[in-house]
């Protein structure tokens, strides 16, 4: 199980986007969080910034929607060219309904989790969905230090993954660094999101390759 490294951009120059885009082209993805001041209290951007992003950025998109009604809006984010969209539980009236829209236009479908919200009423639906996104802070904003309390959850679900033998990426969020990243990954996290730890770091493409060389030898172990 390679790991796979998405830089959030909530951490980048926000008058900067696209050279701060440019800065993480040694990644796996660049993850793109979008707040509507409802679900989370706080407000980053919407579809018209998203798809100028999606259209510069150097490496796949993935879309972290953390928005009321994302079955309304998160199609939306699929077409602008997002190659994954994850909503969250919380917040999807249809879950199955929305991820199966999702994957018809072509992106992958994640599904998120706040640090309170079960896993277990999910796993009998790991075939509708292509991720898992456990939540290790509350979301909302960069720089939270990781809740440990998270990692029994991921642990379950990569159980649960294991046991279904299906490929559903198990991907981790908030508060995620050098001091972290390898008891995510041996608790069975793939799919590192990093914000302050990326863009804080003196050499962008340094940190990068320093987490996923953790994460991979956590999972070599
Ligand atoms: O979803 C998020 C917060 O809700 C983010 O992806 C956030 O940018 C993570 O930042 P950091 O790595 O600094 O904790």
């Amino acid at each position: 199980m390679a790991a796979l490294i998405a830089p959030s951009i909530l951490s980048a120059d926000f008058a900067n986007l696209e050279r701060d885009l440019n800065a993480i082209s040694t990644a796996d993805y660049a993850h793109v969080d979008v707040m509507d001041n409802h679900f989370v209290p706080n407000l980053t951007l919407g579809l018209p910034v998203f798809e100028r992003l999606a259209q510069v950025s150097p490496v796949p998109i993935d879309a972290h929607l953390m928005i009321e009604d994302p079955d309304r809006w998160a199609p939306a984010y699929a077409e602008a060219g997002a190659a994954s969209v994850t909503f969250h539980a919380e917040a999807a009236a249809a879950p199955v309904r929305l991820a199966r829209e999702l994957r018809r236009l072509g992106a992958r479908a994640g599904l998120a989790l706040r640090p309170a919200t079960p896993v277990e009423p999910f796993l009998d639906l790991l075939a509708e969905v292509d991720m898992i996104l456990v939540m290790t802070v509350e979301p909302g904003f960069g720089g939270q230090s990781f809740i440990e309390g998270t990692l029994p959850k991921i642990r379950r679900a990569r159980e649960a993954v294991s046991a279904s033998g299906l490929d559903v990426w198990i991907q981790v969020d908030g508060g995620v660094s050098r001091s972290t990243i390898e008891r995510a990954a041996d608790a069975g996290a793939n799919v590192f999101v990093a914000g302050s730890a990326v863009y804080g770091a003196e050499s962008v493409p340094g940190e990068i390759e320093a987490l996923r060389a953790l994460a991979d030898a956590a999972h070599a172990h």
